[in-house]
């Protein structure tokens, strides 16, 4: 399955297995870049089809360039109208974006915080990185322990986003507001796309290296529920059997889903007691026992 449609039915089910109303809203944290589009397109296509609303949902984007106007068509206002907000049901005001040409920047970065926290935290917060494996803007040596403030970009970034700019490096902005690692690490879940070669360096370093502060992905593993999506091209990097190893617990996670299924269809339909019922379509015996302690 495509990594877009892959994330957008994930985030659609979390939101409505949460089933938010107007006093429970589901907090989502949203990224820019080109990678989320396809998840936009399918999250579209489901609002679109009935089988999702963004009605009781509040969003909080990640970053958003300092002194760029918010009309310009590459500010991150923008691009969120443009790529999400305006097809779908989500009230504007409950659409947060950093203003990075608040008069006070500090106190815009202090006050978008403290807003995170007036709603409760983020549910679920959505992530790109960049090819030295940024999250939001969060470049190489940046505080693990950094929270939402203004953030001088790279030189690797300016060259890497100047494809939106017509190549114009000079007219890349030179900062950013962002949240912080913390930020990002704050939320109850994390989901990440990293799709394309580009990006295949930093998923080796930020998975298979240890959490260090030059690659702020790496971060990641310090939360209890984090989902890296990748395609092929993203695990160029990574050892085959680091490849292997997530695949084999992705087949193993299949099969649980699809006995659970069984079983639930058979409890339903009163032929199957749940005992006689786990050994059906279990391939090892790993499973079994994962499914097993699960059912208990
Ligand atoms: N601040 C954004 C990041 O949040 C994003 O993850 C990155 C990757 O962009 P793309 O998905 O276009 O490669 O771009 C920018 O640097």
């Amino acid at each position: 399955m495509p990594v877009g449609d892959y994330i957008a039915n994930y985030i659609a089910k979390r939101i409505n297995d949460f089933a938010p109303t107007a006093e429970k809203l589901f907090v989502l944290g949203l990224p820019t870049g080109s990678s989320p589009i396809p998840t936009y397109q399918r999250l579209i296509k489901l609002y679109k089809e009935g089988k999702v609303s963004f009605k009781h949902v509040v969003t909080f984007n990640m970053d958003e360039y300092v002194g760029l106007p918010s009309e310009h068509p590459e500010s991150y206002h923008t691009f969120m109208f443009r790529e999400f907000f305006s097809h779908i049901d989500i009230p504007p005001s409950q659409v947060n974006i950093l203003d990075g040409n608040a008069p006070d920047l500090i106190g815009e970065c202090n006050a978008y915080e403290s807003r995170i926290k007036q709603y409760g935290g983020i549910e679920l917060f959505l992530a790109g990185i960049g090819e030295d494996g940024h999250i939001a803007f969060n470049e190489p040596g940046s505080s693990l322990a950094s929270r939402t403030r203004i953030k001088t970009l790279a030189y690797d970034t300016i060259l890497a986003n100047a494809r939106f700019f017509n190549g114009d490096v000079s007219a890349v902005p030179r900062m950013a507001l962002t949240v912080g690692v913390a930020t990002v690490l704050e939320a109850r879940e994390v989901v990440v796309v990293v799709t394309g070669l580009r990006k295949s360096l930093a998923l080796s370093q930020a998975i298979e290296g240890g959490v260090n502060h030059l690659w702020t992905l790496s971060a990641l593993q310090l939360h209890p529920w984090a989902l890296i999506v990748v395609d092929e091209d993203a695990t160029a990097e990574l050892h085959v059997k680091t490849v292997k190893y997530f695949k084999s617990i992705e087949r193993v996670q299949e099969e649980v889903e699809r006995t659970q299924r069984a079983l639930a269809e058979h409890a339903a339909s009163g032929e199957l007691r749940i005992g006689e019922a786990v050994a059906v379509g279990l391939g090892g015996e790993a499973a079994a026992a994962g499914l097993a302690g699960g059912m208990e």
